[in-house]
C-alpha cells in the first residue's frame, strides 16, 4: 500500500517478474491453447529530446533547472500509461511516444507559469499524475507542436487544509492515493476512494478521469466527492466550488471534473470527507446464476441497501476463481453447492464499512434482510480484500508468459445490462478466437450498472498490437448505442473515436468551444478526449 511509483520503471506494475503456479499455466494452457510466446523484452527506442534551448532555458526559470529533465529513463519513465498495448510497447513493442522532457512543477503557481512558457515556446503539454491510465491518456502526442513534454505533478503533495466540522478537505492534486489516505488518517477522515490502480494514482488523476473505487456504493463516485477544484489553464487560474449546493446556473465543475487534462491541469481539490471507518466486514456469498445474481443487486440498489462493496462476478469468471484456487477446498465448496441447489455458481462479495461492530451488524442486516443467497463466510470475503490490488501484478506474470491480457469496463440501464453483457463477449470471442472473457458487475445504481470485463486468450506473436486493436474496436461497436464508452477509465486517446456516437456532434461542438476558451492555442493534452484535439468545429 505504500509502495510510491517508480518513474524509471513502467513496463510492470512490480519490480519482480511474477510468476504462476504451475497449476495456472496448465489451465491457461488448455483453456487459451497458451504456446510459447514470450514477452519481447527489447528496450524501447528513445528519440532525441525535441526541446530546444530556449523553451528549456523558460521551464528551468519557472521550476528549476533540477526539475526539467531530459534524460533518456526520465522520459522513458513517462512513456505512456498501463493499458496492455502500453506494457508491450514499453516492452519494445510497436512504437512508444516518448516525451521530450518531463517538468516537474512544485506549486499551482508554477503550474500556470509552466503552461504559459508552454504556450509561448509551442511546447504540448501532457498532464501526468500515477500515469496509471489505461486509454491512452498520457500517450506523449504533440499533436502540431514542436515538442511535448510530460507535466509531472508528482510534487504538488500537500493536504492543504482540512475542515472537520464541514468535513471537507483541500488536497494538492499529485498526492498519491496511499498518502493522501495517510494525512488524512491523522484527522480521522478518509475519501473512502479505493480503485483497484490505488497505490499508484492521484487525487488529481481521479478528478480528471471521473475515477470510480470499489467502494463506490458506500462512497460514490470520485466526482461526487469533488466540491471544489483549482484549474491552471494556458489562460489563467480558474477556481470553482464555493457552496455544498448551488443554483447559480450549470455545475461548470463537471467541464473539469472528466476533461482528461485538456481544458486545464487541477492542481487543487477540495473533497468531501467521511470518518474513518473503525470495522469493516467483507463476506463472500453465492447466488445461482446470473439473471438471479443482478437482479438481487438491482434490489439492493433500488432498495437503497447496498454494501459499501458491491461485487458480483459472473458463472465465467466464477469459474476461473475456483479453478485457478484449486485443491480440494474449491471441490468440496462445489459439492456443498450442488447439495444447496446451486447449478451456476456467481460469486457475491459484500463489504460493509462503519464505526462500530453493531453498525456494521445493522448494514449487513439491511442488506441481506429478505433475500436467498449462500453465505460462504467472511473468509471468502478477507481473501478478496487482501488480493484486491493484485490484478495489476497478476497482469505482469501473465504478459510474461505470452498471455494477451486485458480489460474493458461499460455501464448501462438495469433492463438492457445482459443484452450489452452478451453483446461485448460475443464481440470479444468472435475477434479473439479462443479465449476467456470474464465479467462482473462492481458499481451499482438505482437505474442500472458498471460491466468490467476481463480478456485472456493467446498472444499473436506476429501482430500483437493488431490484435488487441481489433478487439477492443468490435468490443467498442458492440458497446455504441447500448452502454456508454467508459464508466470510469474515461476517454483518452483509445475511446475518443466513439464519443461522439455518446454525446452527438453537437456535443463534441460545445466540449471544442471550451477548449478553444480555455487553451486557445491547443498546448494542452492534444488527442485526448476530443478526436484531434478539435480547436475549431469545422476541423472535425
Ligand atoms: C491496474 C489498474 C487498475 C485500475 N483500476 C481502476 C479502478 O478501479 N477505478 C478507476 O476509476 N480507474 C482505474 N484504473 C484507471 C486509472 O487508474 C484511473 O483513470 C486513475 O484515475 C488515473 O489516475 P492517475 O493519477 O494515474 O492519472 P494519469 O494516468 O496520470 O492521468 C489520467 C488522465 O488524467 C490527466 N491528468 C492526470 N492528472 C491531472 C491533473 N492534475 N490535471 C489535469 N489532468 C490530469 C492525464 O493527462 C490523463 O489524461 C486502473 C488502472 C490500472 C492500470
Amino acid at each position: 500500500m505504500t509502495e510510491r511509483i517508480d518513474h524509471t520503471l513502467r513496463g510492470r506494475w512490480t519490480s519482480t517478474a511474477g510468476t504462476l503456479p504451475p497449476h495456472a499455466l496448465t489451465w491457461l494452457r488448455e483453456r487459451i491453447g497458451l504456446g510459447d510466446v514470450r514477452t519481447p523484452g527489447r528496450a524501447p527506442a528513445v528519440p532525441e529530446s525535441a526541446l530546444d534551448d530556449a523553451a528549456r532555458a523558460a521551464l528551468a526559470d519557472v521550476v528549476g533547472p533540477g526539475f526539467v529533465r531530459v534524460d533518456r529513463d526520465s522520459r522513458l519513465g513517462r512513456a505512456g500509461g498501463l493499458s496492455y498495448l502500453d506494457l508491450l510497447r514499453q516492452r519494445g513493442d510497436g512504437e512508444l511516444a516518448v516525451p521530450d522532457a518531463v517538468v516537474l512543477p512544485a506549486s499551482p503557481e508554477q503550474v500556470t507559469d509552466v503552461l504559459k512558457a508552454c504556450v509561448e515556446h509551442d511546447v504540448a503539454v501532457v498532464p501526468f499524475g500515477g500515469g496509471t491510465s489505461v486509454v491512452g491518456g498520457v500517450t506523449a502526442l504533440r499533436g502540431d507542436k514542436a515538442a511535448v513534454i510530460a507535466l509531472d505533478l508528482n510534487r504538488l503533495d500537500k493536504l492543504v487544509s482540512v475542515d472537520p466540522e464541514s468535513r471537507l478537505a483541500v488536497l494538492q492534486a499529485g498526492l498519491p492515493a496511499p498518502e493522501a489516505e495517510r494525512l488524512l488518517a491523522a484527522h480521522g477522515l478518509t475519501t473512502g476512494h479505493v480503485p483497484q490502480s490505488y497505490e499508484r494514482a492521484t487525487i488529481g488523476g481521479f478528478a480528471a478521469t471521473r475515477s470510480a473505487g470499489q467502494a463506490s456504493s458506500g462512497y460514490g463516485r470520485f466526482e461526487d466527492m469533488v466540491e471544489g477544484v483549482r484549474l491552471a489553464t494556458p489562460v489563467g487560474e480558474w477556481r470553482l466550488g464555493g457552496a455544498p449546493a448551488s443554483a447559480a446556473g450549470p455545475d461548470l465543475r463537471h467541464l473539469v471534473v472528466g476533461s482528461e487534462g485538456a481544458f486545464g491541469v487541477i492542481t487543487e481539490v477540495t473533497l468531501r470527507v467521511r470518518p474513518r471507518p473503525r470495522v469493516e466486514r467483507y463476506e463472500g456469498f453465492v447466488v445461482d446464476g446470473w439473471a438471479r445474481g443482478t437482479a438481487l443487486v438491482r434490489r439492493l440498489a433500488q432498495d437503497g441497501v447496498l454494501a459499501d462493496v458491491t461485487r458480483l462476478s459472473d458463472v465465467d469468471e466464477t469459474a476461473v476463481s475456483l479453478a485457478l484456487s484449486g485443491g480440494w477446498k474449491t471441490a468440496a465448496l462445489k459439492a456443498y453447492l450442488r447439495a444447496r441447489g446451486v447449478r451456476q455458481p456467481c460469486l457475491l462479495i459484500l463489504g460493509w464499512h462503519g464505526a462500530d461492530t453493531a453498525a456494521v451488524g445493522r448494514k449487513r442486516a439491511a442488506t441481506l434482510r429478505g433475500h436467498r443467497v449462500v453465505s460462504l463466510g467472511t473468509v471468502l470475503g478477507e481473501a478478496w480484500r487482501h488480493g484486491r490490488f493484485n490484478g495489476p501484478r497478476q497482469r505482469d506474470a501473465l504478459m510474461e508468459v505470452g498471455v494477451c491480457v486485458e480489460t474493458l469496463e461499460t455501464a448501462t440501464h438495469w433492463s438492457r445490462l445482459t443484452e450489452l453483457r452478451t453483446a461485448v463477449r460475443d464481440a470479444l470471442v468472435d475477434a479473439l478466437g479462443e479465449c476467456v472473457v470474464m465479467c462482473h458487475v462492481s458499481h451499482a445504481y438505482e437505474t442500472g450498472a458498471s460491466l468490467y470485463f476481463t480478456v485472456l486468450a493467446a498472444r499473436d506473436a506476429a501482430d500483437p498490437i493488431g490484435q488487441w486493436q481489433v478487439a477492443k474496436a468490435a468490443a467498442g461497436e458492440a458497446i455504441t448505442g447500448l452502454g456508454t464508452i467508459s464508466h470510469h477509465h474515461a476517454v483518452g486517446t483509445d475511446h475518443a473515436p466513439y464519443l461522439e456516437a455518446e454525446v452527438g456532434a453537437l456535443g463534441l461542438d460545445v466540449l471544442a468551444s471550451v477548449k478553444r476558451t480555455l487553451d486557445p492555442t491547443g498546448v494542452l493534452n492534444p488527442g485526448k478526449l476530443l478526436p484531434g484535439g478539435l480547436a475549431s468545429p469545422g476541423d472535425r
